[in-house]
């Protein structure tokens, strides 16, 4: 069997769980990244988005269900925290090739595709917060990888700065034809740019595209000309709870075993005007 062009996903997980002791960390996951295609994950804290994308890249192996990679896939990974000792000086020249074997073209050649060719002599530490994300994602870009995996990529970066990084990873995918898989900790916001959002709560609360929802004329109405088509603001309320046991309390308080996948899922819609008062809707709010 020729193997020369591997056309499966880059990564696809098939009604993925994973279990510790007698709790579900994540149950019935259900993904697929595609060359060139951006994914993200979304979903409160601790609602296993950290553990599906572990058990996509093959870090954490599935208790039920199937996690396959691409043979010989190549994974440039942004992470979340950095474990560096920030007192020591480090040029970003020095980081790229921290922990990466890239010679000093590739890392030129990276940091120019993020647009910070100019900070290659600068301390690591004293980057803002915007230009510390170009320079991770450039570390995450300079060995050509067909995945790119972004955890939490607008840290520490302000409003503005975030339209331009999530514009910045749809011109990166374009350009080097990548996947993406984005993990979003905290916030509900999804980017035009992303193709497919998955929702977890335990499990797939809920996917689709985000223009499915930014193309709303209740959300156009909110946000439509302020977000400038860059950001879009994906709303809902999980009416629903995964208990430690497996089981599932919904809104009406009653209690049962499974959250079966055509399960309504409460309402998924966009943030009307006067709605309710979770986090996310005031930060929906400051931001629009
Ligand atoms: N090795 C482990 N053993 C036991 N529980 C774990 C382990 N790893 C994660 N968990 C738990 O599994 C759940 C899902 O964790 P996960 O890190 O996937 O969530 P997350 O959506 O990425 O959260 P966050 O947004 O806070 O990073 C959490 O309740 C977490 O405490």
């Amino acid at each position: 069997m020729s193997m020369k062009t591997d056309t499966a996903p880059l990564v696809s997980l098939t009604q993925a769980g994973v279990q510790k002791g007698r709790d579900w960390l994540v149950r019935g996951v259900d993904l697929t990244v595609e060359p060139g295609e951006i994914v993200t994950l979304i979903g409160p804290n601790g609602s296993g988005k950290s553990t599906s994308a572990k058990m996509a890249l093959g870090i954490l192996k599935p208790t039920e269900g199937t996690a396959r990679q691409r043979t010989g896939l190549r994974v440039g990974y942004v992470p979340q925290k950095l474990m560096i000792d920030w007192t020591l000086p480090l040029s970003v020249e020095r980081f790229m090739s921290l922990t990466v074997k890239v010679n000093r073209d590739e890392a030129f050649a990276a940091l120019g595709e993020t647009g910070v060719t100019h900070l290659a002599k600068s301390e690591v530490r004293n980057l803002s917060g915007g230009e510390m994300q170009r320079v991770l994602l450039a570390r995450a870009i300079a060995r050509k990888p067909d995945l790119l995996v972004l955890d939490e990529p607008v840290q520490g970066v302000d409003y503005s700065g975030e339209i331009a990084i999530y514009n910045l990873i749809q011109e990166l995918r374009n350009r080097l034809k990548c996947g993406v898989l984005m993990i979003s900790h905290d916030l509900h916001v999804v980017m035009a740019a992303t193709d497919q959002v998955v929702c977890l709560n335990g499990h797939v609360c809920c996917r689709g595209t985000p223009t499915d929802v930014s193309q709303d004329p209740g959300f156009q109405a909110l946000y439509g000309a302020r977000a400038g088509g860059a950001i879009a603001f994906y709303q809902h309320h999980h009416d629903h709870v995964h208990l430690p046991d497996g089981r599932v309390r919904h809104a009406d308080g009653t209690v049962s075993d499974h959250c079966h996948p055509d399960h309504d899922h409460g309402d998924h819609g966009t943030q009307s005007a006067g709605g309710g008062s979770s986090a996310d809707e005031k930060r929906a709010a400051n931001a629009g």
